[in-house]
């Protein structure tokens, strides 16, 4: 399986994405979401504070976790607030991924990195792809995202993942990703703990699950358009679903969108874009290990408006990933009556690899 995948990575070397992939879409909307105008985005994807998870005994802590359990059923995204993570890691992380983007072409194909081996690094999406319309399941002629992206994995030696390879420009990079990451890590454990409470289980339950894990830090820049517009039907990122289990991702400014599929009326719904939170979405993964009963949602990143401004934007997405030899066996909570799930036992690293694979051939694996 690795050296298939490996193969995969190398063939398509300019393709490699994480974030795009194919996936189905599951949203169960409650009445109230129907009633919702296409932009009264805050209703659709909920903006919720989780000071309270940070002490665990603390009053508002079941209430909050009832709010992100109904935001995984009905929509698999949510704003979150009072996140607990320290502005200055943040900040720093921020900085640092503008300098790296801010430099010569030259001086960041240096940080191509990506192997069979390695992948991880810098890229550019340059290659047009055959591929299939994610949404419509058509066969389309593909346009690369208008981005570029740097991506690490894990410093833990026992991921199973190669160790990181860091640009030496800017020196700083390193320590202040290194920080970043880690902070992800923590607020992805706080995250599952209550997505364990959601899901009827002891708040540790995902701890063994993720000790060793895979997650991977990607930056993303999406250059102002000005002076090289898009081609017609080319995106800053198509639609997609992400891999893994949750994603927490720090956006620079608005432009992502979230799918929603109302009785025939399908839509496009902005998220909205709160200064210092995070937007969290779920994975593929967790799609499945819920027996579908919570939601990994279509997203995409749209076009700026064409009106001589610029419109550079940033963002820095942390794709939990659980660890590779983690068994995913559908949740009890999640099962029939009868203990039936929809899906087999599968291991993540497989499901990953599996995920990949799909993308990389562009073949939809519905049973996946
Ligand atoms: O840049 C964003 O806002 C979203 C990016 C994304 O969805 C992804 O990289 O998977
Ligand atoms: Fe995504």
């Amino acid at each position: 399986m690795k050296e298939k995948l490996a193969a995969g990575m190398e063939a398509n070397r300019n393709k490699w994405d994480m974030s795009n992939m194919f996936g189905k879409m599951k949203v169960n909307l409650q009445d109230q979401v129907q009633n919702l105008s296409g932009d009264n985005s805050e209703a659709y994807v909920p903006i919720i504070d989780i000071s309270s998870l940070m002490e665990p005994s603390s009053e508002g802590r079941s209430e909050t976790i009832n709010k992100i359990g109904k935001a995984c059923e009905e929509i698999g995204f949510m704003v979150i607030t009072n996140h607990g993570v320290p502005q200055d890691v943040i900040d720093e992380m921020w900085a640092v991924t503008q300098d790296f983007f801010d430099l010569s072409e030259e001086e960041k194909a240096k940080s191509m990195t990506m192997t069979s081996d390695y992948p991880y690094g810098y890229e550019k999406g340059e290659v047009l792809s055959a591929g299939k319309d994610k949404e419509k399941g058509e066969e389309v002629e593909r346009l690369p995202d208008f981005k570029e992206t740097f991506t690490i994995g894990p410093s833990n030696p026992a991921s199973g993942m190669p160790a990181r390879i860091m640009p030496s420009n800017p020196a700083s990079m390193s320590v202040k990703y290194d920080r970043y990451y880690s902070a992800m890590e923590e607020l992805a454990a706080t995250l599952l703990q209550a997505f364990a409470v959601a899901l009827d289980m002891p708040s540790n339950w995902f701890e063994d699950r993720i000790d060793h894990h895979m997650c991977a830090l990607r930056a993303l820049n999406y250059p102002d358009q000005g002076g090289q517009p898009p081609l017609p039907g080319q995106t800053r990122a198509g639609a997609h679903t992400d891999y893994g289990s949750l994603t927490i991702l720090k956006s620079g400014g608005p432009g992502l969108e979230v799918r929603k599929d109302i009785e025939g009326r399908d839509d496009w719904v902005a998220v909205p874009h709160v200064q210092d939170a995070f937007v969290i979405n779920l994975g593929d993964l967790m799609r499945r290990w819920t027996n579908d009963k919570w939601s990994s949602t279509l997203h995409r990143v749209v076009n700026p408006p064409q009106d001589g401004r610029n419109h550079r934007r940033q963002s820095v997405a942390f794709f939990h990933n659980l660890n590779g030899d983690a068994v995913v066996s559908t949740i009890d909570s999640c099962r029939g009556e009868g203990g039936e799930s929809k899906y087999e036992d599968i291991v993540a690293k497989d499901f990953l690899m599996m995920k990949h694979l799909a993308s990389v051939k562009n073949v939809v694996r519905d049973e996946l």
